[in-house]
């Protein structure tokens, strides 16, 4: 297993701009040094499978991934529940860089997995955003996706290390990242 200087599990709720924050820093570091990890990657990818679906459009931001949401997370869940360490395993087999962002922890026992095999290099980041502005992305409560484990899972009882406030302030998002990134850059050095 490969071992890391730091890994960022970034968590938030659905338009709260994980994906977004997350390429902010990818971008101002080199491919070298940081790579992205999603745990929604291998299950889209066995869920497209078992279900005859197109992979690659699961990983878009459409309706086509909104239609299959909920019977994925069912069908995530049932495998986390049977091996918790089921897709992070999957992730992290031959990364070399020294960072690490998994864009989309969502449950306690995502971060209970990583804390677990790497407790001194993981660093929980929440994404934050008003419900004003995530309708404004596009997001519209969903019973059986907002109200279930996938986006409740962390709202309770997790010690964020970061908290990222992203409500479209660019100047105030751009100094978060900033910090962030000073931080990132002195774990490389250490
Ligand atoms: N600070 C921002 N400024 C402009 N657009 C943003 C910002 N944050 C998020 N977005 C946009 O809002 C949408 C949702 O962001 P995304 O990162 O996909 O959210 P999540 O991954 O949390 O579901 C995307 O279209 C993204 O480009
Ligand atoms: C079944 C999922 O893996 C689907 C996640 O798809 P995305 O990671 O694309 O979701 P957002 O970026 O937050 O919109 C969620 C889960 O509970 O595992």
């Amino acid at each position: 297993m490969a071992f890391p200087k730091l890994i960022l599990l970034i968590c938030g709720k659905r338009k709260s701009g994980k994906d977004y924050i997350t390429e902010l820093i990818h971008c101002r570091l080199d491919s070298s040094i940081c790579v992205v990890l999603r745990l929604s990657g291998p299950l889209k990818e066995q869920y497209a499978k078992q279900h005859e679906l197109d992979y690659d459009r699961l990983l878009d931001a459409t309706e086509y991934k909104e239609r299959y949401r909920a019977d994925m997370i069912q069908w995530g869940e049932e495998r986390r529940t049977a091996d918790p360490g089921f897709f992070c395993r999957q992730i992290v087999q031959d990364v070399s860089q020294p960072v690490w962002i998994v864009s989309d922890a969502r449950r306690k026992s995502d971060i209970d997995w990583f804390r677990h095999h790497y407790e001194e290099q993981t660093v929980i980041v929440r994404v934050v955003a008003s419900e004003k502005t995530r309708r404004q992305r596009g997001w519209q409560f969903t019973e059986g996706v907002d109200d279930s484990q996938s986006e409740c899972g962390l709202d309770d009882g997790v010690n964020f290390d970061w908290v990222i406030t992203n409500d479209g302030q660019d100047l105030e998002l751009e100094a978060q990242v900033l910090r962030l990134l000073t931080f990132i850059h002195e774990k490389l050095l250490h």
